[in-house]
């Protein structure tokens, strides 16, 4: 009796299952998020260096998938030479066992999530939800100048594919940052100042993970 009425008690219930465990740890996660290009990779170098978080970039680990000669490796090489998401499940398992593999409690998960899918999949998978997200705002003609001089021979840093993942970001991307600052739960960064003028500014909202912060 009362079913309609209960209905989105229920719902409501079902948003909150998440208990932040790998196994038997208590885990720390931040999503770092950003359009492509603008410096998620060289903050979360940094961020390792001082806090002690371990990086792990879903870009990386579906690299390095393609690399290992998996299965999986032609749909996922296809998917980013045309700038599109890979799903899910192939992510989350990917983050999954670096996760498990490092022996941390503290990540950075830089690049994921990235659409929709992956937000809502990687929280029913793990039952893991993010401390906070770090947002590193950026105009897309810095990106794009950044991500010509990237040097780093990838697949999908040229125009064409540039520009895909620009719409991409903006399409999927964006609506999951959304979706965490209505849980108030962004740190937006000026992304497009210098290097070091980004890490003071990423060290202010990090300062709590210092080794030695109460
Ligand atoms: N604040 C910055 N100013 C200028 N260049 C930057 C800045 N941050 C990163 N870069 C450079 O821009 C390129 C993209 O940075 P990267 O960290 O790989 O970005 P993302 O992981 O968000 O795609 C790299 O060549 C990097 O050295
Ligand atoms: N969650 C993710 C992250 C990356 N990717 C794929 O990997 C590509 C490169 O991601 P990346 O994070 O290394 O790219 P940058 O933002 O660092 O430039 C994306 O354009 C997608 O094709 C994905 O499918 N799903
Ligand atoms: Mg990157």
């Amino acid at each position: 009796m009362g079913s309609v009425v209960e209905a989105p008690t229920v719902v409501a219930g079902q948003e909150e299952v998440t208990d932040n465990m790998l196994g038997d740890k208590k885990v720390t996660v931040v999503f770092v998020l950003g359009g492509p290009g603008s410096g998620k990779g060289t903050q979360c170098a940094n961020i390792v260096e001082h806090f002690g978080f371990t990086h792990l970039s879903a870009g990386d680990l579906l690299r390095a998938e393609i690399k290992s000669g998996s299965e999986n490796g032609t749909m996922i090489e296809n998917m980013i030479k045309e700038g599109k998401i890979v799903p899910s499940e192939v992510t989350i398992k990917l983050l999954q066992e670096a996760m498990i593999r490092s022996g941390n409690d503290k990540f950075l998960i830089d690049g994921f999530p990235r659409n929709e899918e992956n937000r809502a999949a990687f929280e029913n998978v793990t039952k893991i939800s993010p401390a906070f997200v770090l947002f590193f705002d950026c105009s897309e003609e810095e990106m794009e100048r950044r991500l010509l001089g990237r040097n780093q021979g990838r697949v999908d840093d040229n125009i064409e594919t540039i520009r895909k993942r620009f719409k991409v970001f903006v399409e999927s991307s964006l609506p999951v940052i959304e979706y965490y600052n209505a849980k108030d739960k962004v740190k937006k960064i000026d992304a497009a100042k210098p290097i070091s003028e980004v890490f003071e500014d990423v060290k202010v909202i990090f300062a709590p993970y210092a080794p030695n912060a109460a």
